[in-house]
């Protein structure tokens, strides 16, 4: 049985919540723990499509930070839409920036790449709708992926003119053969998820959000009789050199991106985009 909101984080004016206060529909991120499993169900909860702007990527961070410091048994990532997981960045936060935002956006999404692809606890995507770009980074960043039908999730960056930093591809790459990421990024392929579970950008496929919940619960049911710290250190082992190359290049990479979307092509095309995104939700 849910129990309510443990935490729920920074609220969309930007303030930090506290235990059981205001309503959970106020709540960049709702968080709920299973009171016989442990596992934390956190759900993203920006509407329209949860893209992922300074606000809601700070949301994260803390709730990731409360995950681990209450020792998290594991957590499930899901999506408050009916039919988006997470649009990806917030392409507000690139078009027209003010420089010190932008700095402070691309560090909190490190932080919570580091966190999330680093997390100590078992952790499971329920993408209950599409993933494109950065919302597929967060799925990638979970051990398990849980897709439901009729939805597409991709790293579809070069389809906008701009590059996937290194470690977003080390992500993709973490799931599927370098082969088919590869082809994936360069073509900035958006599956169906069934091409998904294909390549194994997805593990298993759901047929609603409910059965994606119960086979995210049915991954993590897995270790139940796994020593958690041999798991944490086994996954953390393997994900290290990952880590550490972002880790050694965090100020190079934060440099990296503003010169790369302050470029005035790249503002052009990031304009464009906007522009059809609009007409397209205006039909
Ligand atoms: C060598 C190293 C070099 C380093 C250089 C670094 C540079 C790399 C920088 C960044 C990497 C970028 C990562 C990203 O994540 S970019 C974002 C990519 N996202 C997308 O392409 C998805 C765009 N959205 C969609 O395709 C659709 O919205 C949808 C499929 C997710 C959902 O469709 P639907 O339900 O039909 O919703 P609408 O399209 O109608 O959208 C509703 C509303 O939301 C707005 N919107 C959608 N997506 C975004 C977004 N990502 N950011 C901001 N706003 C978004 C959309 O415009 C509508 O707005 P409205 O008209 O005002 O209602």
């Amino acid at each position: 049985m849910l129990r309510s909101v443990l935490r729920a984080s920074t609220t969309r004016l930007g303030v930090t919540g506290s235990r059981f206060c205001s309503s959970a529909a106020d709540k960049l991120v709702i968080t709920e723990v299973d009171d016989k499993t442990g596992y934390a169900t956190v759900t993203l909860n920006r509407p329209p499509v949860n893209s992922l702007n300074l606000e809601l990527l700070t949301a994260i961070s803390e709730t990731l930070d409360d995950l681990q410091n209450n020792k998290s048994r594991g957590m499930i990532l899901t999506s408050s839409s009916k039919s988006v997981f997470s649009a990806g960045l917030d392409i507000m936060e690139m078009y027209k920036p003010k420089v010190d935002r932008m700095k402070e956006f691309w560090s909190t999404l490190q932080d919570v790449w580091f966190k999330l692809y680093g997390s100590p606890f078992p952790t499971v995507a329920a993408i209950n709708g599409h993933s494109p770009a950065g919302g597929c980074l967060l799925s990638l960043c979970c051990e398990y992926r849980v897709m439901c039908q009729n939805y597409t999730i991709g790293l579809n960056e070069t389809r906008l003119g701009i590059v996937a930093p290194t470690w977003f591809m080390a992500s993709m790459r973490n799931a599927m053969s370098r082969r088919d990421a590869e082809m994936a990024l360069t073509l900035g392929t958006l599956f169906t998820t069934d091409e998904a579970l294909k390549v194994g950008l997805v593990d298993e496929v759901a047929t609603s959000k409910e059965d994606a919940i119960a086979k995210a619960t049915a991954f993590l049911d897995k270790f139940k009789k796994i020593s958690p710290q041999a798991r944490s250190m086994t996954k953390q082992a393997l994900r290290s050199k990952d880590i550490m190359e972002l880790e050694d290049n965090r100020t190079q990479d934060i440099d990296l991106f503003v010169y790369a979307v302050t470029q005035p092509k790249v503002q052009k095309g990031l304009e464009m985009y906007l522009e059809a995104l609009k007409a397209k939700s205006a039909k």
